[in-house]
């Protein structure tokens, strides 16, 4: 029962794969033909404030570009969402090679990298990290990247990647608009989801857009340039950090779009 042991311990997160008695895990495979339009689906309204970017940090799993969540000035809200949800950080997931990276894929295909915009219900929970334990407690709009034309917002963040190169570093990013990182095709999917990384909670609506956004081949190279590791210890890239897929089990993927 060994081998089941291991297989079951994902590297990456030295934790059980499966969530005992998990039903709305993630990530899935979002088959196109098997979502379902919801014309009652309203559009998402976006609405951030560039200042309230903090910093960017390598947290050991991927690097996270955290905002002030302190009041309401960077808000999602409509789409699926029953309250505005508050903006606390953006990270992203890829692979060593333009094989594979995301963590959802489309019809079975993977996409180099995956962008997760993490949001919390601060109508109804005071903390993010209550909220992280609720059914309505997050939603996270994922935006897939494919390789193509160099992208001009996410430059700027690739220019400071050298400075959070180890685990555990952290630099200032005081002015950042993430809206420019989300397509302007209105089109996504939703699903009832979990947290991809312990403690893979199931509190996630999970807004993935249909459109991908382009970056070229030297933006997708300076995330893989990224370590796991902390400074000192032997390096370990930072790459491959997304979560296999999950089972659909009961669940249905609702599509805002014919
Ligand atoms: N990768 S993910 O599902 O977007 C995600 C988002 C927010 C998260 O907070 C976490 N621990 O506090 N894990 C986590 C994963
Ligand atoms: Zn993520």
């Amino acid at each position: 029962c060994s081998y089941r042991l291991r297989d079951a311990l994902h590297p990456l997160w030295q934790s059980p794969l499966t969530i005992p008695g998990g039903t709305r895990q993630s990530p899935i495979n979002i088959q196109w033909r098997d979502s379902v339009y919801d014309p009652f689906l309203k559009p998402l309204k976006i609405s951030y404030d560039p200042a309230t970017c903090l910093h960017i940090w390598n947290n050991g799993y991927s690097f996270l570009v955290e905002f002030d969540d302190s009041t309401d000035r960077s808000i999602i809200v409509g789409g699926p969402l029953e309250n505005q949800y508050r903006l606390k950080q953006f990270h992203f997931h890829w692979g060593a090679i333009n094989e594979w990276g995301s963590e959802h894929t489309v019809d079975s295909k993977f996409y180099p990298a995956e962008l997760h915009l993490v949001h919390w219900n601060a109508v109804v929970y005071p903390t993010f990290e209550e909220a992280v334990m609720e059914g309505n407690g997050l939603a996270v709009i994922g935006v897939f990247l494919k390789l193509g034309e160099h992208h001009e917002g996410l430059q700027t963040l690739v220019d400071a990647l050298p400075a959070v190169k180890h685990k555990d570093t952290v630099i200032e990013f005081d002015v950042f608009d993430p809206s420019c990182l989300i397509p302007s095709c209105p089109d996504y999917w939703t699903y009832a989801g979990s947290l991809t990384t312990p403690p893979l909670t199931e509190s996630v609506t999970w807004i993935i857009k249909k459109k991908p956004i382009e970056v070229d081949e030297n933006q997708l190279e300076a995330f893989r340039m990224l370590l796991f590791t902390s400074d000192g210890e032997e390096e370990k890239r930072m790459v491959d950090n997304f979560r296999p897929l999950q089972p659909l089990m009961n669940r249905t993927v609702r599509s805002s779009f014919q």
